[in-house]
């Protein structure tokens, strides 16, 4: 979990957080392929711990292995149900959520593909790079945190967070509106309203409004990490944290970027591996804790842009929060 290179900080998981055993092991239990039963959105009132709780292996459904072998016979070729090397890890990490993972999958390499949000090369790697990628980081999120996803795209990691975690409430914040269509779309079709807000705007725009005071803010490949610090650190309270999800240049870009990271109130920068034994590579990130709220005059002073949010002024139909 943690890369000795860094030491494991004081903000790792702890007892709140589900950790990596959260991850259900792929044992007795049933799997809603769509084309047979679609799963329903999961209903465990968001906070409890059973919400996260590993799945009840005392189901007496067929084990995972003859599940996903059953499953094999109503697979469909359009690439939203895992490939096999991949499919029982992606049904230990989803759980009984397996089904709108599934059904999200489809959302990506069909309407993703054709509105131009997914590459069409990401399509047959959709659950390994994507989905199963994001989802690992789950096990660095406290159970009933408030989480906002700073530019989600097509909902990564924020809508892979949400599926595997209803205990969760999530905020995806985003500027583009062809992304937010889809994000918007995507949360009412997987049934996802309870739990999950979009947020059209850049983040250092919707500082002020509701994503504030997040518990853990999430980004994946949005900007380097002083940039990323600058936007996503006054989203966090105090204490909070922002997961940066980031590739094998992790480590150099925390060296580089750590002086910029404190002058924004931030703490050292904690390389993280997300996923160790589940999938290789693990999914690498980077963990800075709000140490401090910094004077307006240092925020201003950071690489963030000087924003209208910060002058106290808000760009028209900018960061108005959107339910699904
Ligand atoms: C390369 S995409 C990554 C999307 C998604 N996180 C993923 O991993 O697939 C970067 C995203 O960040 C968004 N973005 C860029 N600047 C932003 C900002 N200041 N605040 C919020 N989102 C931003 C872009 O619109 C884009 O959707």
């Amino acid at each position: 979990m943690t890369n000795p290179r860094f030491g494991a900080g004081d903000s790792g998981p702890g007892e709140e957080s589900p950790g990596p055993q959260s991850f259900r092991r792929p044992v007795r239990r049933p799997i809603a392929f769509p084309g047979k039963a679609r799963s329903a959105p999961a209903s465990p009132a968001p906070g409890s711990p059973a919400a996260a709780a590993p799945a009840s292996p005392a189901s007496g459904s067929p084990s995972a292995e003859s599940a996903l072998s059953d499953a094999g016979d109503a697979r469909t070729t359009d690439g939203s149900e895992p490939p096999a090397e991949i499919a029982e890890v992606a049904a230990s990490v989803f759980g009984d959520r397996f089904g709108l993972a599934v059904d999200y999958a489809r959302l990506l390499v069909t309407d993703g593909v054709v509105r131009g949000l997914i590459g069409p090369r990401e399509a047959p790697r959709i659950w390994e790079r994507h989905l199963v990628n994001c989802a690992v980081v789950s096990q660095m999120i406290p159970i009933g945190a408030s989480v906002v996803d700073v530019g989600s795209g097509a909902g990564l990691p924020g809508i892979v967070l949400a599926v595997a975690r209803p205990d969760l409430r999530i905020t995806l914040v985003e500027p583009l509106a062809r992304r937010t269509a889809f994000l918007s779309e995507a949360v009412t079709a997987l049934g996802l309203e309870p739990t999950v807000t979009v947020v059209r705007g850049r983040a250092e725009d919707v500082v002020d409004g509701p994503p504030a005071g997040a518990d853990v803010v999430t980004a994946r490949a949005v900007a380097p990490l002083d940039r990323l610090a600058g936007w996503c650190l006054p989203l966090a309270r105090v204490s909070g944290r922002l997961l940066a999800l980031k590739g094998a240049s992790a480590a150099e870009e925390a060296a580089e970027h750590r002086e910029a990271v404190a002058a924004l109130g931030g703490s050292e920068p904690v390389l993280r591996l997300c996923g160790e034994g589940l999938i290789d590579p693990p999914t690498t990130v980077l963990e800075v804790v709000v140490l401090t709220r910094p004077r307006p005059s240092t925020r201003a002073a950071g690489p963030g842009r000087d924003t209208a949010a910060r002058a106290g002024k808000r760009a028209p139909g900018r960061g108005r929060p959107r339910r699904g």
